[in-house]
């Protein structure tokens, strides 16, 4: 059975402008609109069955909390319908409802009558809401005296008791420490093995793949994907990926574009001077043989700075050989973590690479077919030297990288594995 269903739904924002504070600015802006439609939600479509768990993922502004007051009838649609079947309860904006002079005991009366518990029935769950709250010592004083961590505390303390039906849920779980966390993502299982239908908004994909049956996906106001969160927060992470990539490029060439004023020059000449500290602490060699352009590429042989753990990487560059005789090289790369752990190095020696005869001038390609490091920032050394490690050219740090996953293990790399749990 569905409980809720969300149709055709539609919401729009109206944002006012201001025509200006000074006399000048009112006559000049007099016929300035004074206000701009924003569709925040466009034609969105939504079925969930009673004892649902769903996660609302996507990006900043993308239209989830939006949703989510549609469904507690905080604010209501411009096109379209929602059908809610049972009582709602909501913890949406941190502290919502509070009323700031009242003691922490009092709002939890008011709060829960709004969410329709009579006296008695509040009277019977005072003490389980207070203890779950952990706010004994300070139940009686009035809450704006209390930390936005307490407030959650109790606005969640009052929200999982009141038994709804449907329980909504924004960003809860950013808020408050760890220990508090981990106290709601439990309650929260509890309260979906006992039939409650969940939805809960969260930027922290792990858990709502640990507690949801379901991820929608929001992107720009319009359902993206619907699904196994598994697969959807994969999704979703790769276009984060990717759009991520595409704005650090986008700002790599309006740098390169810009080259004419003199702000730029003076950042160029910061740059060449830092270039220069750094050839000097990061770099060195005869030149013999000299690396040039190292980039990496991703699966699809785009220049990348930010890949998904897992992913098909090629490290390249090009090399110049300064000394004819030079014939056989050794080409080696090293990847630490941004806490200076080597997570992994090799050379063409290493791999017992025979017969490496180079030109005046080539390309090196390692291809790293999975790769498996997990979440975190990463730079790439390179270098060239002889068989007995004497270096023709070494650079440090040439190249920094992220690795997103939506993997929560612990490590340095993902080892594949599986697990048999024998009786
Ligand atoms: N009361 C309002 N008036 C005008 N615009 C609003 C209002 N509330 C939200 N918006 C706009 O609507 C869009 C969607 O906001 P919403 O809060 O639903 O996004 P969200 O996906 O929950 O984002 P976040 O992950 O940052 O919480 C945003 O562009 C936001 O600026």
């Amino acid at each position: 059975m569905n409980v809720i269903e969300v149709k055709d739904v539609s919401k729009k924002y109206r944002i006012y402008y201001d025509k200006g504070s000074t006399l000048k600015e009112k006559i000049l802006f007099r016929n300035r609109n004074k206000y701009e439609d924003k569709w925040v939600l466009k034609d969105i479509n939504l079925k969930i069955k009673k004892g649902e768990t769903v996660g609302l993922i996507g990006e900043n502004g993308s239209g989830k909390s939006t949703l989510l007051k549609l469904l507690t009838r905080i604010i209501y649609p411009n096109k379209g319908e929602i059908i809610v079947k049972g009582k709602v309860s909501s913890l949406l904006e941190l502290g919502a409802g509070f009323h700031p002079d009242m003691t922490g005991r009092e709002n939890i009366y008011t709060n829960a009558s709004i969410f329709g518990l009579t006296r008695k029935e509040i009277d019977d769950r005072i003490d389980d809401i207070i203890s779950f709250s952990e706010l004994e010592e300070s139940i009686d004083n009035p809450v704006r005296t209390y930390s936005s961590g307490m407030y959650m505390r109790l606005a969640f303390s009052v929200a999982i008791n009141v038994e709804a039906d449907i329980l909504l849920v924004d960003e809860i779980l950013a808020v408050g420490d760890a220990s508090f966390q981990a106290k709601c993502f439990n309650k929260m299982q509890e309260l979906k093995n006992k039939g409650t239908t969940i939805i809960i908004v969260s930027h922290d994909l792990g858990s709502i793949e640990r507690l949801c049956d379901k991820s929608v996906w929001i992107d720009k106001g319009i359902i993206k994907s619907i699904g196994i969160p598994y697969d959807v927060d994969a999704e979703y992470l790769d276009f984060m990926g990717q759009k991520r990539n595409k704005k650090k490029e986008g700002k790599n060439q309006g740098t390169k574009a810009s080259n004419n004023n003199d702000e730029q020059e003076e950042d160029d000449q910061k740059q060449d001077s830092n270039q220069q500290n750094k050839e000097k602490d990061d770099r060195w060699g005869n030149k013999f043989v000299e690396i040039l352009n190292p980039r990496l590429t991703n699966e699809k042989n785009e220049v990348a700075s930010i890949f998904k753990s897992g992913e098909k990487v090629n490290i390249r560059f090009e090399y110049i050989r300064h000394n004819k005789e030079i014939q056989s090289p050794v080409f080696g790369i090293g990847i630490f973590r941004d806490d200076g752990l080597n997570c992994y190095s090799t050379n063409t020696h290493i791999d017992k690479i025979q017969n490496i005869s180079i030109s005046d001038s080539g390309e090196v390609e390692c291809v790293l077919k999975e790769l498996n490091l997990l979440e975190g920032k990463y730079t790439l050394d390179l270098a060239v030297h002889d068989e007995d490690g004497l270096p023709y050219d070494y650079i440090r740090k040439i190249l920094s990288f992220e690795v997103y996953s939506k993997n929560k293990d612990v490590g340095v790399f993902r080892l594949k594995h599986h697990w048999n749990i024998i009786d």
